[in-house]
């Protein structure tokens, strides 16, 4: 068996999304998400000029061999750009192979360990009242676990905030936003968030909060003991983990869980965390840290330590890698819960796939391969748009993490 063709398809049914699609001489063919958030085009590139030629001619079937010589073979390691390309690969693959072995891809990973996936939502809004209300929304729409996001007083356009509830897409300019930042208004507001919502709606719905690599390591404990009596389920990306070691000063504070992961590309980014059980979930993807061949290795490095997943799932991550995802998720034992935006009708109808929400959870479905796949047509009628994610500025000018 082998690898014919490759061809990258760009479309943006509202929002940019980068697909490989891997041609085999049996005519069957595997789908495979690339899409870099307002990086788009670079990911093109690498496939384009630098994947695709030595693909032509290899033996689909060998995922952990091509996986390796995408690797190894590049000599230069790691990084988002890489990664991408990589996972696009080795989604494809697997899709071809599940699609050969006429099997859901949870069947050749493993088997189901679970009925539905827990998901959760985000409830955005500009003030506490706003943000209160959207939480109520998701109640009202069955989900179990919502993430809530609140503008600050004081701080213009604060991550996450209010524009448009269910469809909130960061990535919304051709040249980058400026937002701003200001760390004490926020320690100051976000605590009666998460107070008010508990008097609201008690202790029932999980709930989850993203600091947005936005806190000083001691800022971040502050935080995360000030949101201690209001049971989160999570508290994600409160400050940035280039330095992981930095945790140990947040862990030594306090008790509420903690995730990392959106941004992170390998196990080595994830490695000195997991060791040393210095967070709770993992939120590596399919798409950013290479595929579904790595990103079980970092699942199973997890486990030794009972630390669990929760994979990223905001809308620039395209239905290929929640489809694929939810595959991952049916199969993996230490799994914790799933990120999941609604993608607008435009892209559910470019990317059809057999994936459902119901009460909360979503279901992978029964069909071959990961159950995704991409209507060329119709995604040639939306060009690639450049957009931006924002960028964050302190009240003084200083550039600061978005
Ligand atoms: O937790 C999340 O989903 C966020 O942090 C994302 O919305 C993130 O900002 C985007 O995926 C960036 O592309
Ligand atoms: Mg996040």
């Amino acid at each position: 068996m082998k690898i014919i063709s490759a061809k990258v398809i760009v479309t943006c049914p509202g929002r940019n999304f980068v697909t490989l699609k891997i041609m085999t001489d049996q005519g069957v063919y595997g789908i495979g998400d690339a899409t870099m958030n307002g990086r788009e085009k670079a990911v093109v590139a690498y496939l384009e000029d630098h994947v695709v030629p030595c693909l032509i001619g290899m033996d689909p079937r060998r995922i952990e061999d091509i996986w390796q010589y995408l690797y190894r073979g590049a000599y230069w390691r790691r990084g988002p750009v890489t990664m991408r390309a990589i996972a696009a690969v080795d989604v494809a693959l697997w899709d071809i192979k599940a699609k050969m072995a006429n099997m859901p891809l949870y069947q050749l990973l493993g088997g189901r360990s679970r009925d539905g996936i827990m998901v959760y939502g985000h409830a955005n809004g500009s003030d506490i009242a706003e943000t209160v209300d959207a939480v109520g929304q998701y109640i009202d729409l069955g989900y179990k676990a919502i993430r809530a996001q609140t503008g600050v007083p004081g701080i213009k356009d604060a991550y996450g905030v209010g524009r448009g509830k269910l469809f909130y897409e960061p990535a919304d300019a051709a040249l980058p936003s400026v937002t701003g930042w200001d760390t004490r208004k926020a320690l100051n507001y976000i605590p009666k968030l998460f107070e008010t919502l508990r008097d609201t709606y008690g202790f029932g719905p999980r709930l989850l909060h993203d600091g947005h690599h936005r806190y000083t390591p001691q800022e971040a404990a502050n935080l995360a003991k000030m949101l201690e009596p209001y049971q989160l389920f999570w508290l994600e990306d409160v400050t940035p983990a280039e330095n992981q070691e930095a945790f140990k000063l947040i862990r030594q504070h306090s008790v509420t869980p903690l995730a990392v992961g959106e941004i992170f590309n390998t196990i080595w980014d994830a490695k000195d965390l997991i060791q040393n059980q210095l967070i709770d979930y993992i939120r590596c993807t399919i798409v950013s840290a290479g595929g579904v061949t790595h990103l079980r290795r970092i699942a199973d490095l997890a486990a030794l330590y009972q630390i669990r997943t929760g994979s990223h799932g905001a809308t620039d991550l395209s239905p290929v890698t929640m489809g694929t995802a939810l595959h991952f998720d049916t199969w993996v034992p230490n799994f914790g819960i799933q990120e999941y935006m609604r993608h607008t009708e435009e892209t559910d109808a470019v990317f059809p796939h057999d994936y459902r929400f119901d009460k909360g959870e979503l279901f992978c479905g029964e069909a071959s391969g990961h159950g995704v796949d991409i209507d060329e047509a119709l995604a040639a009628k939306y060009p690639y748009k450049p957009a931006y994610l924002p960028v964050a500025r302190l009240e003084d000018g200083t550039m600061w993490n978005w």
